[in-house]
């Protein structure tokens, strides 16, 4: 990752913050390393006073471990059933503010929690903006492990090649859930998100998908110029 990249993640994680959460906010907290200095900013505004009374539901035990390590309060869906605001990074956002996301395998978790969420908002560099889904990143397809060898010959079959996501060490990775993940790549790009994501997610073993369709309320882009654009998705008529 290049220096500006990670300015532009600081830059898009701090305005976020500042302009949209807001005290006694129950939050959705992402997983990545934009989300970091998400939580770096909101532990820096929770120790000064500015913001009071927030607490947030982790998407993954590594935003839970830094959040805790931060101070800042965590909740489950024991405590709450809905949530004022997500805040998460994305892997890829494509004009309609549509989004892949997974590569830090927490896909399951942050779709169920911007589900709960009345709004998400995405905090991206510059790089993450694509034309087109699945020209930038590889699809996640968290899968069961029991029958993991099944999908892969069932993926080539819609033209699409899938990569059992594996750690450093060669061993599967396996995912806060104890799943497998398939990175999926799209030899042209996914033309069809809603077609892609029914097809995959009616699949016997398959846990969840990447696709976020629907889910972007804002988008806040970290520039390379060191700018901040934010993108909403288009008021309906
Ligand atoms: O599973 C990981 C998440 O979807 C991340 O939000 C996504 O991969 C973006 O991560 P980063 O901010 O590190 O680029």
């Amino acid at each position: 990752m290049g220096d500006w990249q990670s300015a532009a993640k600081r830059a898009a994680a701090y305005y976020a913050v500042d302009h949209f959460v807001q005290s006694g906010m129950r939050l959705g907290l992402g997983t990545g390393s934009t989300v970091a200095f998400v939580l770096e900013r909101l532990a820096q505004r929770l120790q000064t006073g500015d913001l009071r009374d927030i607490a947030g539901i982790p998407t993954s035990e590594a935003t839970a471990q830094r959040a805790q390590a931060l101070g800042i309060p965590l909740l489950s869906f024991d405590d709450v059933q809905s949530l004022d605001l997500c805040i998460d990074g994305a892997d890829e956002v494509d004009p309609s503010l549509n989004l892949v996301k997974g590569l830090g395998g927490a896909l399951v978790r942050e779709k169920i929690v911007a589900s709960a969420s009345r709004s998400m908002v995405v905090v991206v560099d510059e790089s993450k903006i694509v034309p087109k889904l699945g020209t930038r990143a590889p699809l996640p397809v968290e899968v069961l492990t029991f029958g993991w060898q099944l999908h892969e010959a069932w993926l080539r079959s819609l033209g699409v090649e899938p990569v059992l996501r594996r750690t450093a060490q060669g061993e599967p990775f396996v995912s806060d859930n104890g799943n497998y993940i398939y990175d999926c790549h799209f030899p042209q790009g996914i033309d069809d998100p809603m077609r892609v994501e029914a097809a995959i997610n009616n699949r016997p073993g398959v846990v969840e998908n990447g696709l976020f369709l629907g889910y972007a309320t804002q988008v806040v882009i970290g520039m390379e110029s060191g700018d901040v654009v934010v993108k909403r998705v288009a008021e309906e008529a």
